[in-house]
């Protein structure tokens, strides 16, 4: 998953290390490369690190140096055009976990949510409500988190985006709108626009992913690019999971965290291969 020298955009971290307060290291000399208009699966268990390692691209946790971690050429932390500006436009969509949903849970309508954001496309807005089925009249205090989840993803799609981070975004949305959504984030990207989605669910990723990178115990043990067709998407999907499955048993390097006694028994099943069964 090389960038081209010269690629203006994509996604580069190289040698990152982060560890939470009094943790141990999550990452240690963490390298991925992102190239510009790739459609990029994050991939893992959970736990391994694929939130925080998006909360790092989204510029929430200050990694290093300024080299350490760039997003549109630029420092992921310390460039603040990138959320801030316009010309350089990042949109992140989490997931439920992380987000905690309390800005949206006032008393005010999906209407005044969606329309309070300036600036907008009234074409590509249209197309968003009607594709994730908004009723502009509910209350967010008053509707289920699945409708709550639509609107909080329409509000980070109203804008065109050249990275867009997205994370678990569809645990609540039906299957129909699902695809919907992932078909809107494939057609609406402007060129060259990156988007890196960490999921648990990969049916009907197969087409719309162009790479898969694997992360395992806060490093990446495979990164991989996916063929055009869907049956080759498979099989480079389940050819990552063989790859990364054996390295299970091999010792941390050294600094990494100890392995829990009973991680290292040898019977232990792989939580790992389970994704791709
Ligand atoms: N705020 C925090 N403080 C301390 N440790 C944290 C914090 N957030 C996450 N962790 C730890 O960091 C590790 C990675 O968490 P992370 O949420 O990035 O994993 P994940 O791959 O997104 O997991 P999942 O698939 O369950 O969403 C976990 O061991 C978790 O306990």
């Amino acid at each position: 998953m090389k960038t081209n020298s010269g690629d203006a955009g994509g996604i580069q971290v190289s040698g990152m290390q982060f560890s939470y307060d009094g943790q141990p290291p999550l990452f240690v000399q963490f390298d991925l490369e992102v190239t510009p208009g790739s459609r990029c699966l994050l991939i893992g268990a959970n736990g391994s690190g694929k939130t925080t390692l998006l909360k790092i691209l989204a510029g929430k946790h200050m990694v290093g140096g300024r080299d350490v971690v760039r997003v549109l050429n630029c420092s992921a932390f310390h460039d603040t055009q990138l959320i801030c500006g316009g010309d350089l436009p990042t949109s992140v969509v989490r997931g439920i976990k992380q987000l905690g949903d309390v800005p949206l849970q006032g008393d005010f309508s999906a209407e005044h949510m969606i329309f309070g954001v300036e600036g907008v496309d009234p074409t590509r807005r249209e197309k968003l409500i009607d594709l994730l089925d908004i009723d502009l009249q509910w209350r967010m205090h008053k509707v289920s988190d699945g409708q709550r989840r639509r609107v909080q993803i329409c509000m980070g799609l109203l804008h065109p985006f050249k990275v867009l981070l997205l994370d678990e975004i569809t645990v609540d949305l039906d299957v129909v709108t699902r695809m919907d959504l992932l078909d809107f984030s494939r057609r609406n990207a402007t060129r060259g626009a990156t988007i890196v989605y960490a999921t648990h669910i990969f049916d009907g990723l197969e087409t719309w992913a162009t790479h898969a990178a694997y992360i395992q115990d806060g490093e990446l043990r495979r990164s991989e690019r996916s063929r055009s067709s869907r049956d080759e998407g498979r099989q480079e999907l389940a050819l990552c999971g063989r790859v990364v499955a054996p390295r299970r048993d091999q010792a941390p390097p050294e600094g990494r965290r100890r392995l829990h006694p009973f991680r290292q028994l040898p019977f232990r099943s792989s939580r790992h291969m389970a994704y791709f069964r």
